[in-house]
């Protein structure tokens, strides 16, 4: 699969004559993984659906290029906090709920829901229901699922908050070694899940809202939980959340 990049330009959207933000433009390159924090309410989400195209019910716009100048569009998928398995399919049922959608799905399209099943580790779960599922094996099938389609953007939004903080870092793990290679928009609350997997960080803050690019540390994710770099920039990082106009530069002082 090919990398993809692609910028947004001019982005801005009001809710009822407030401006959320006006003017964001930013780039996410091929391959990249970038984290998106910001206080609750600043429009993380509305962006990312902005981005995907979803209707939005009031003053919006935004400006989508891509690095092969194609539309973006039909080429991103998406991972949010809920998984969204539908309940009256099985695992692999939901796996394929993409070309079922589309079509009857082929013996190589059932054949590759259960090879991505058994990546996510779920090899011996593929015929129960999403109700027998605990909450990080719903997860993992959402992941399952997310790869299926083999769209080289994804947009995640705190896909991994409703677990515990143990299977959170598992799937922290899983995530980056499979989604590696596609350019990913990930929101999320934790800052210790974006230093751990991005390769850039921004914070949309203030009214209307910028962003603004803060230190990452060394070394490629998923980086280690205990390396300095990330325990010392996670505690700048919530106080940099905490006063989002103060010092960026990442030096935890
Ligand atoms: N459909 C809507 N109608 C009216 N206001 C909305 C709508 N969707 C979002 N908003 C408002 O826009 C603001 C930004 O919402 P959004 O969900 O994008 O923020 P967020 O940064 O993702 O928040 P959180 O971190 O809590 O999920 C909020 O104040 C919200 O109430």
């Amino acid at each position: 699969m090919t990398s993809l990049g692609f910028s947004l330009s001019q982005a801005r959207l009001a809710f009822s004559g407030q401006w959320l933000f006006d003017g964001l433009t930013v780039d996410f390159a091929p391959g990249s993984w970038t984290g998106l924090l910001g206080r609750s309410g600043s429009g993380k989400s509305s962006l990312l659906r902005m981005i995907a195209g979803l209707p939005i019910p009031d003053t919006h716009d935004v400006t989508l290029t891509t690095s092969d100048e194609r539309p973006l569009s039909g080429r991103l998928a998406w991972m949010a906090q809920q998984d969204q398995l539908l309940p009256w399919r099985k695992v692999i049922d939901n796996v394929l709920l993409g070309p079922a959608l589309r079509d009857r799905p082929s013996a190589a399209q059932y054949q590759r829901a259960l090879d991505l099943l058994g990546d996510v580790g779920l090899s011996d779960k593929t015929q129960q229901w999403p109700k027998t599922l605990s909450g990080g094996e719903r997860q993992r099938v959402a992941l399952a699922r997310t790869l299926f389609e083999d769209a080289p953007v994804i947009l995640m939004d705190e896909p991994f908050s409703a677990v515990d903080a143990i299977t959170r870092l598992e799937l922290h793990e899983l995530a980056a070694r499979l989604l590696a290679g596609r350019t990913v928009l990930l929101v999320t609350h934790d800052p210790l899940e974006a230093l751990r997997l991005s390769d850039r960080i921004l914070i949309l803050s203030g009214q209307p809202a910028s962003l603004s690019d803060v230190d990452v540390p060394d070394g490629h994710p998923p980086r280690a939980l205990d390396a300095p770099d990330v325990q010392r920039m996670q505690s700048h990082l919530v106080r940099r959340l905490h006063t989002p106009h103060g010092p960026i530069d990442g030096s935890g002082a």
